[in-house]
């Protein structure tokens, strides 16, 4: 039978009656349906189901240990393809006849009620897209039957893990540059694949990055797109004959830039980049920026970028500028835009010194820490490998855990302290200073009254007993909101941000983290503390679970 994919086809090929979610648009990747998942999460599901175990009610929450990059916040990402997985969340007939063949031995019924398994009896709460979150706390908390609960662990932490890694990633590139400087994302030839790189362009755009050269990203996610030239441009030039003409708005181009190179002195440049330069202009005299670098940036890119740059100007054009793409960028970005002052007030040209310059080249967070601290003149990066492949962390560690089973609260333990889970349903707080700084987040377990703003509240160390404080908070942010609930429609109003809204989230929530917490090195710790009663619940699920070992 064909693949019918979202169609709501049965195993046995009966339609069901439309669900409101029915036209929820597909993910971003059309390899998000309920197969991309680990085999284990079928294994579990046939038992639950051979145990009539499946309609049990479970509770699983996403978090993380870690914060990524030896930093210690992170930018909560992809929510928004959680969300399209959960609407479309169906298996199609041709997918279960592949199943029925990996598993023999199961009884027809089940693929049968496989084949009606959607995300009706599902609740999930989650922080918007774009929130600063912390080790341990519940980014998602998922609510429904244990075995649809469980079918969903693999793809969710798949559409949340590299899309918060980037995220992170690019929010960190931000605070390095500050905000008056442009950030291009030139990653996607570098990109762990065609999915990897629409997911890089679009959550380096959430994290605070300007633009991108992915044009694919440009057209289906409405990203600001750009491109410069490569080196290929410029090396495919010889000499000047080999421009179809020498015109541009009826007036002699290479005269005019020849003019130029011998009055400045440049005689040395070579030929064949001139050429290149002059063809570019004639075919973008209003986005003319040049890549400099090809042969000699200080000896032939600048002398004649600029040679063609003031025959453009004597035209009625504005040039853009020129990319850095090799050498010492705090250098050569300073040394230019010396350069480019003197000959702006040699030809009384003022908008030569105002000129863009864009630097590329293996650029990453501490590159861009290293510029700030030497003084530079650049005035927009162009980042790919370093954004795109997160080479300083290549995962972010979120799990999916399981912390209630029809209404009990469960643990799991570990012979690491950091890796016991917290228990039981939890809602999660973040407390505000009278100033709008974030002081501490708050967790409490399922049942306990909210906390109250201008209350003192004892914070407690999840597992340090010594670590507890008072704190009367001013404000009182809940963070995780209801985003689905298969019986009142699939996704929540307000639910689903557009990219636009999340990226303008992150910039509003950097702004209430407190700078040392920022910090790119040694940053202060926040702290993420849980309340005295899922403290005293923690420990004691602790000792009931852990067997007394024997000397
Ligand atoms: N002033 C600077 N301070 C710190 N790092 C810099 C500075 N200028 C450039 N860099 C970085 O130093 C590295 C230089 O890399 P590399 O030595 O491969 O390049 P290059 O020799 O300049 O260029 P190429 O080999 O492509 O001609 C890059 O990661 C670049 O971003
Ligand atoms: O360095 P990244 O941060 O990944 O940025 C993208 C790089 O891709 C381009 O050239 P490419 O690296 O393909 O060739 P090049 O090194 O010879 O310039 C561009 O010139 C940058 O150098
Ligand atoms: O537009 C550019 O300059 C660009 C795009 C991708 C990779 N390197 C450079
Ligand atoms: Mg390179």
């Amino acid at each position: 039978m064909a693949d019918t994919g979202n169609d709501h086809d049965t195993a046995v090929g009966a339609k069901l009656s439309p669900k409101p979610w029915s036209n929820t648009p597909s993910p971003m990747s059309s390899y998000v349906r309920p197969m991309l998942t680990d085999m284990y999460q079928i294994t579990m599901v046939f038992a639950y189901w051979k145990q009539k175990r499946h309609e049990d009610r479970a509770v699983f929450e996403v978090f993380f240990r870690k914060t990524p990059f030896k930093g210690e916040f992170a930018i909560m990402a992809g929510l928004d393809e959680v969300l399209k997985y959960l609407a479309n969340f169906r298996f199609s007939s041709e997918e279960l006849d592949y199943l029925r063949g990996q598993i023999p031995h199961a009884e027809e019924e089940f693929f049968t009620w496989l084949g009606t398994v959607d995300c009706s009896c599902v609740k999930v709460y989650a922080l918007q897209d774009g929130t600063t979150c912390f080790g341990k706390e519940p980014l998602v908390r998922v609510e429904g039957s244990l075995a649809v609960a469980q079918l969903l662990e693999t793809t969710l932490l798949n559409l949340l893990n590299y899309p918060s890694l980037i995220a992170t990633n690019a929010a960190r590139h931000r605070l390095a540059v500050g905000s008056d400087k442009v950030l291009f994302e030139f990653g996607l030839r570098r990109a762990q694949g065609p999915d990897g790189a629409m997911s890089a362009s679009k959550y380096s755009y959430l994290g605070g990055f300007d633009g991108t050269s992915n044009v694919l990203a440009g057209h289906l996610l409405g990203i600001a797109i750009s491109g410069t030239h490569a080196h290929a441009y410029v090396q495919s030039y010889v000499g000047l004959d080999s421009l179809q003409t020498p015109f541009l708005r009826g007036q002699n181009l290479v005269e005019k830039a020849l003019a130029y190179r011998s009055a400045l002195g440049y005689s040395e440049s070579n030929v064949g980049e001139l050429a290149a330069f002059i063809a570019y202009a004639q075919s973008w005299p209003d986005n003319f920026l040049c890549l400099v670098d090809t042969y000699d940036t200080l000896n032939s890119g600048v002398p004649n970028f600029m040679s063609v740059a003031l025959a453009l100007y004597d035209l009625g054009y504005s040039p853009l500028g020129i990319r850095l793409d090799s050498g010492d960028l705090a250098y050569l970005s300073k040394r230019i835009r010396k350069w480019f002052t003197e000959v702006a007030s040699a030809y009384s040209r003022p908008a030569l010194q105002m000129l863009r310059i864009v630097a590329s080249n293996d650029i990453n967070e501490d590159v861009l820490y290293a510029l700030s601290k030497q003084g530079h003149s650049i005035d927009a990066f162009g980042v790919g490998t370093h954004l795109v492949t997160c080479q300083a962390q290549p995962a972010l560690g979120c799990v999916y855990k399981l912390v209630e089973i029809n209404g009990q609260p469960r643990i799991k333990l570990s012979n690491e302290v950091e890796k016991v889970t917290l228990p039981s349903r939890k809602h999660l707080y973040r407390f505000f200073n009278e100033n709008g700084v974030a002081l501490v987040d708050f967790m409490t377990r399922d049942g306990e009254p909210a906390p109250k703003e201008g209350q003192r509240l004892l914070c407690r160390h999840p597992f340090d007993s010594k670590k507890r404080a008072y704190v009367t908070p001013t404000t009182i942010v809940p963070l995780l909101s209801l985003v689905w609930d298969g019986q009142k429609g699939g996704i929540q109003p307000g639910a689903s941000r557009t990219l636009e809204e999340s990226r303008t989230h992150v910039m509003g929530q950097l702004k209430e983290i407190r700078e040392d917490v920022l910090r790119h090195i040694n940053p202060t710790p926040y702290k993420v503390s849980v309340s005295e009663e899922l403290h005293a619940l923690l420990h004691q699920l602790w000792e009931l679970n852990a067997p007394v070992g024997q000397l």
